[in-house]
C-alpha cells in the first residue's frame, strides 16, 4: 500500500505556498497550511529592520508564535514541512508546529524557498523540535520548480 502523505507549509508572501501546491500534486498528497494566529504583515517581514517581528523572533531562538489552528498529522506516514528561509533557517512558527505534534512513527521531509540560500533547507537545524521523527534531508526548491522535477525528487526519496 502507498504511504499516506501530507504537505504542510508556512508562507508569508506566497512563494512557498505555490511550490507546496505543486509538490502536493506531484506527491499525491493532502495539503495543510501552517497558519500563525497573528498573520505576518509586510512590516513584520522587513529583514532590514532589526526591530521587525521576524528580526526579533530570529534574535530569540525560544520564541514560538502561536498557531491559528492545529493540523492533524495522525492519518499520515510522511509529512513534508515547507517554509521560506529566514536568515538561513526556518521561521520560528515552524517549530511551534513541530513541537505541537507527536512524530513517533512519522517521516518528515523539509523543503524551503529562498532568495538564493540553500543552508537551512535540509531541515537538520529542526531535528531537535521533533526528535521522534524519522528525518529525510530536504532541499531548497526554486519558486518556478516544475511539477516534473518535483515528481523526480519525490520518486528519488524512496518513501
Ligand atoms: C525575514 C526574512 C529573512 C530572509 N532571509 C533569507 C536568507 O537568509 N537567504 C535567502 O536566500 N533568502 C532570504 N529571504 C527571502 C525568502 O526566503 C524568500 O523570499 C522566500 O521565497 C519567501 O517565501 P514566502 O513567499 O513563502 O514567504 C528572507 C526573507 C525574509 C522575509
Amino acid at each position: 500500500m502507498g504511504k499516506r502523505i501530507l504537505v504542510t507549509y508556512f508562507s508569508a508572501t506566497g512563494t512557498t505556498r505555490a511550490v507546496a501546491e505543486r509538490l502536493a500534486k506531484a506527491a499525491g498528497a493532502d495539503i495543510e497550511e501552517i497558519v500563525p494566529a497573528e498573520p505576518y504583515t509586510a512590516a513584520d517581514v522587513d529583514w532590514r529592520d532589526p526591530n521587525s517581528r521576524s528580526s526579533v523572533e530570529h534574535q530569540h531562538r525560544e520564541m514560538r508564535p502561536e498557531l491559528a489552528h492545529s493540523i492533524d498529522i495522525t492519518p499520515y506516514d510522511v509529512v513534508f514541512v515547507g517554509y521560506p528561509l529566514w536568515w538561513e533557517t526556518a521561521p520560528r512558527v515552524v517549530r511551534t508546529f513541530l513541537e505541537s505534534e507527536d512524530w513517533s512513527g512519522k517521516t518528515i521531509v523539509t523543503f524551503a524557498t529562498s532568495g538564493s540560500s540553500i543552508r537551512g533547507a535540509d531541515g537538520v537545524q529542526l531535528h531537535d523540535s521533533a526528535p521522534a521523527a524519522h528525518w529525510i534531508a530536504g532541499r531548497r526548491l526554486a519558486a518556478n520548480v516544475k511539477e516534473s522535477e518535483l515528481d523526480k525528487w519525490v520518486a528519488g526519496l524512496d518513501l
